[in-house]
């Protein structure tokens, strides 16, 4: 596939934009060596551009970030595309709404993958952010879209931005790559704290009401509104 000038500039900004947020995910602690990758949806086109498949992050550059079809077939790049290209491609076709997905093993969130438990929503950074639970998928296979189905079929009962894949770790999404990272940041953060409140004693879960209200607060009021643009 030849890109028109118009998608191969769009690619461009967005093999920078993807290659330094992966930064933030060891700037985070939540991948160990080459673990976790992220993509974006390329508007306009039926494209993603994904992270190299265990290439480690201090060697990712724009140049190396691979661009698929959402097929997961390479359409421009060296190297071969990330394990979970066909699960994030998956997604991307079941929901148009999201520009971006993430991939982690952030220690605290994956811990609750491993017992297949979510995260109950006791904070008000769970609520703000995931609108209740963080939600557990099913156990799926990696390297077909086994992972992507399960993403879709579990976070389409949620407001979460977030699902913990059953023995595995955590995928964010997001209406952009940048949403999705910060999801994913968030996820480990609230795991970490709803984990050690589990060790004090039994968390007080936030109400049904209030975990609305802070949501709708946070996801549309919070912050500086031009951000909202
Ligand atoms: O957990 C998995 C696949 O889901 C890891 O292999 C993944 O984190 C990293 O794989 P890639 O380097 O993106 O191919």
């Amino acid at each position: 596939m030849t890109l028109t000038q118009d998608v191969a500039r769009t690619v461009a900004g967005l093999r920078d934009d993807v290659c330094a947020l992966h930064a933030e995910l060891p700037r985070y602690g939540l991948v160990a060596w080459t673990a976790g990758n992220v993509s974006a949806r390329v508007p306009g086109a039926e494209l993603l551009v994904i992270k190299p498949s265990g290439v480690r992050y201090e060697d990712l550059t724009p140049q190396s970030m691979v661009v698929c079809d959402l097929d997961g077939t390479v359409v421009e790049g060296d190297h071969a595309p990330s394990s979970d290209t066909a699960a994030q491609a998956y997604v991307y076709r079941h929901r148009a709404d999201v520009g971006g997905v993430v991939h982690t093993h952030s220690p605290y969130a994956t811990a609750w993958a491993a017992r297949a438990e979510p995260v109950p929503c006791v904070l008000t950074m769970c609520a703000d952010e995931f609108g209740g639970d963080i939600p557990v998928g099913p156990f799926a296979m990696i390297g077909d879209d086994s992972i992507g189905r399960g993403i879709v079929e579990t976070l389409a009962g949620s407001r979460s931005p977030a699902v913990l894949m059953q023995n595995h770790g955590v995928f964010a999404v997001g209406p952009t790559a940048r949403d999705a990272v910060k999801a994913a940041v968030m996820c480990e953060d609230v795991a970490r704290t709803t984990h050690l409140a589990r060790q004090l004693g039994a968390p007080v879960p936030v109400s049904e009401a209030d975990t609305d209200r802070l949501f709708e607060r946070y996801q549309h009021v919070y912050g500086q509104q031009e951000e909202r643009s």
